[in-house]
């Protein structure tokens, strides 16, 4: 591998690099030792939600398999390992007892990762809802707020002490969008109305849990936002129009009222009727100061006006001229810069951490000669450290990079069939190995990025 330093991209000292999983995803024996079902095991086993019929039922078998990938992290130079809580493991009926053997699974978790030297960065919630709080409608009843704020007090007192930087909530676009908008994640709902009001609780519950945290916790509190910038396809008024409306429902749909600004007023003309508003108290619940932000970032996109594009009435233009990944997404890191600058001034300098960056390529179902070769995700890896490392230099205060993922792992409704792991995974076996991707990204770590 690469052994000599350019010195070109030191990054600063004391930059976090480690990588990122989550628990669905992950862990497999979703309902071991008394834990509840979550809508992804709901929504996993629905014939027809799931490519090739795939579900988490064993996933990574990481739920038995974590001290070995502990060890995995070590050999991967890791400093911090970003994982999710299973909500129903931890609490079968998503509110009320607590299934002991749930929590000492992540309390053996975390000791393990403190005695190997990497920082456990927990996410309390990665879209695994606890099926017993959907029948009670999830996150379309405002309930919620006060069940989610509950559970994090659950974990920020078994934890105290032992981790020390918390994400709220993953995503809450994606949850949205993919369960409530399109129906193509849990819990496969297809509604703009449910959608504002899901978008809405979701929030409200991050700003419970900050504030409950601030009552029992201790350390760093944030939410993980995945922006995905948007550049108009032509500089034709209805092109630009069509980038805002992408951006605020996008970016901007959770960014704006967690930054105390509110709901962007483009949301109103993208869900027209369904838009409704809210008591400023909601606002001001939202908004609770926090300590640092997430920003998963994979990609950008080119919008141009679609009227029959429902309900944000634009469409990406391919940009045909740059490499795709398996997941159709452009490579183009020049705009992870953009992106980083962009968020540092929306949230007046705010802690940024990368907690996720990656990409999907095709690798084979197993390893060769010990070795898996995955030469499109060493460039991706590479040329989007060298952006990040672009956006310090213009005074993002960035603190670290998690790349997504630790391990191959089910990709939600795509199933296995598609590979964002440093780390591949023999579905068939368990065998895991070390990618050469994974082998850069321990020389980056161990170089602070001099060896780029
Ligand atoms: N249209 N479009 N453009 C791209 C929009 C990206 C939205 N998906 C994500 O960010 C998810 C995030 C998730 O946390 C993780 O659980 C997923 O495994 C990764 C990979 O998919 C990413």
């Amino acid at each position: 591998m690469i052994t000599k330093d350019t010195g070109n991209y030191l990054f600063p000292e004391g930059f976090l690099w480690g990588a990122a999983t989550a628990a669905y995803q992950i862990e497999g024996s979703s309902m071991a030792d008394g834990a509840g079902a979550s809508i992804w095991d709901r929504f996993s086993h629905t014939p027809g939600n799931m490519r090739d019929g795939d579900t988490g039922d064993v996933a990574c078998d990481h739920y038995n398999k974590w001290r070995e990938d502990i060890q995995l992290m070590k050999r991967l130079n890791l400093q911090a390992y970003r994982f999710s809580v299973s909500w129903s493991r931890v609490m079968p009926e998503g509110r009320g007892a607590i299934n002991e053997k749930g929590l000492a699974f992540y309390d053996r978790l975390v000791d393990g990762l403190l005695e190997a030297g990497i920082e456990p960065l927990c996410t309390l919630y990665h879209w695994d809802l606890p099926a017993a709080l959907d029948d009670r409608g999830g996150w379309l009843n405002p309930d919620i707020a006060d069940w989610f704020a509950d559970y994090g007090q659950v974990l920020f007192e078994k934890f105290k002490g032992r981790v020390k930087t918390w994400g709220t909530i993953n995503e809450p676009w994606v949850i949205v969008d993919g369960g409530y908008l399109h129906g193509a994640l849990a819990p496969g709902h297809r509604s703009a109305f449910e959608a504002m009001i899901a978008g809405h609780n979701i929030l409200r519950a991050h700003g419970a849990a900050v504030k409950r945290f601030r009552q029992v916790g201790e350390g760093d509190i944030g939410i993980v936002l995945n922006i995905e910038p948007k550049y108009p396809a032509s500089d034709r008024p209805e092109d630009e129009a069509a980038r805002r409306r992408a951006d605020a429902q996008m970016n901007r749909w959770f960014l704006d009222p967690l930054m105390g600004r509110g709901y962007p007023q483009e949301l109103e003309d993208v869900y027209g009727e369904a838009y409704r508003d809210f008591p400023q108290a909601d606002f001001d619940l939202i908004a609770q100061p926090t300590d640092w932000m997430g920003l998963n970032w994979y990609t950008r996109s080119v919008p141009e006006n679609a009227p029959d594009a429902w309900p944000v009435r634009a469409r990406p233009v391919k940009q045909v001229q740059h490499a795709h990944t398996e997941t159709g997404w452009e490579v183009y890191p020049p705009a992870l810069t953009d992106t980083l600058v962009w968020l540092h001034e929306q949230t007046n300098g705010l802690p940024l951490m990368i907690t996720e960056n990656g990409s999907a390529w095709y690798d084979p179902p197993h390893a060769i000669d010990g070795r898996v070769h995955d030469p499109m995700r060493v460039e991706y890896l590479k040329n989007h450290l060298k952006a990040a490392h672009d956006a310090i230099g213009k005074g993002v205060d960035l603190r670290g990079y998690m790349a997504w993922s630790l391990l191959d792992n089910l990709e939600w409704s795509l199933g296995y069939s598609k590979r964002f792991g440093i780390t591949h995974v023999n579905f068939q076996t368990q065998e895991r190995t070390i990618k050469d991707s994974g082998l850069l990204y321990a020389e980056v770590i161990k170089s602070n990025g001099g060896v780029l």
